[in-house]
């Protein structure tokens, strides 16, 4: 069975006057993926994101939704979108319930039982009077969350909803959406300037620089990139690179500067160590240091966008 796709974007550019927020971008996520949007400050998440729920328009190129294709259709299907891109401003002085109410008769969402029901989802329910100017920021973005899940969406739009919070306000959005996602099936996309904080909630991955998409790769495959690879630190870089593929026919390394070589998806065991250590020795090559290290998302994502691989 061929699996729905819910955004599809092909080539999409936005232009600001001279600035170039998004260009020639292509973006496919389908249905049940939870797709998270990584770039760095002006890479153009918001704005791609806020062509999805039709605050701005393309300048260039075909955005197309829910199967929707044309603006009409789109404005349409809106409908089964939620989102959280700017924080919503809720009062103060209301409770968490009072303000959704608000929220919901002015979105014309029938039955008081709505907001009850997105309360419950996501673990409001019970301090529902709370004033709003007493929550913490965690239960602030909990409650943006329930506004956004108040018309059922079938798809979330969250712009850095992990922005500012501490690491156990990560863990509980992160189990928020995990939990939506599976027991509802909801496809979210989620943008945020830092990868780690997407790292186990995340399915799919989409890197934006500089308005540029430079890579979508499912988190399956991300993490088989993320790999083991030796690093040494020899006398002489260049002979011990021609020794490695001549006697260990390997050819997954690199040279970098300061006679250091690092030799990729070398398994972590002694006798496959031994065999780097002892092509240095035995062809009177200095070997000064021998760690294994780990590629890690971050790590892949700096290598991604500079061309360098960052060291740690
Ligand atoms: N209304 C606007 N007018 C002019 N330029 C804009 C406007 N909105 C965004 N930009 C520019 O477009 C580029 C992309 O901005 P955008 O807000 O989409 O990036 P972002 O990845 O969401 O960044 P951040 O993480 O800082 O929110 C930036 O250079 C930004 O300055």
């Amino acid at each position: 069975m061929r699996e729905k796709i819910v955004v599809k974007a092909m080539n999409l550019t936005k232009k600001y006057k001279q600035v170039v927020a998004l260009n020639q971008v292509d973006i496919t996520v389908k249905k049940g993926d939870i797709y998270g949007l990584v770039g760095n400050n002006g890479a153009g998440k918001t704005t791609f994101l806020k062509m999805l729920t039709g605050q701005i328009q393309p300048t260039d190129g075909q955005l197309n939704l829910l199967d929707a294709q044309s603006e009409t259709e789109m404005n349409h299907v809106r409908r089964k979108i939620g989102a959280i891109i700017e924080t919503p401003s809720f009062y103060p002085n209301l409770s968490i319930e009072k303000n959704l109410e608000y929220y919901r008769i002015q979105r014309g969402i029938p039955g008081k039982k709505a907001v009850t029901k997105a309360l419950e989802e996501v673990g409001l329910l019970e301090v529902k009077k709370r004033k709003y100017s007493a929550l913490s920021l965690g239960m602030k973005q909990r409650l943006g969350l329930a506004l956004a899940l108040m018309g059922e969406p079938e798809v979330l739009i969250l712009d850095e909803p992990i922005n500012g919070l501490d690491p156990s306000g990560i863990i509980e959005i992160r189990n928020l959406l995990l939990k939506l996602n599976r027991e509802k099936y909801i496809t979210i996309l989620i943008s945020s300037h830092i990868l780690m904080e997407l790292e186990n909630v995340a399915s799919h991955y989409g890197f934006l620089d500089k308005g540029k998409i430079k890579e979508e790769i499912s988190a399956e495959k991300l993490k088989e990139k993320c790999t083991n690879y030796l690093e040494l630190k020899v006398t002489d870089a260049e002979k011990y690179a021609a020794l490695l593929e001549l006697k260990l026919n390997c050819k997954d390394y690199k040279v970098l500067s300061g006679n250091c070589i690092q030799i990729m998806n070398v398994k972590d065991r002694e006798e496959n160590l031994s065999d780097y250590s002892a092509l240095a020795i035995k062809n009177d090559i200095g070997l000064l240091s021998m760690d294994m290290r780990k590629i890690d998302l971050e790590n892949y994502y700096m290598n991604l966008i500079s061309g360098i691989r960052e060291e740690r």
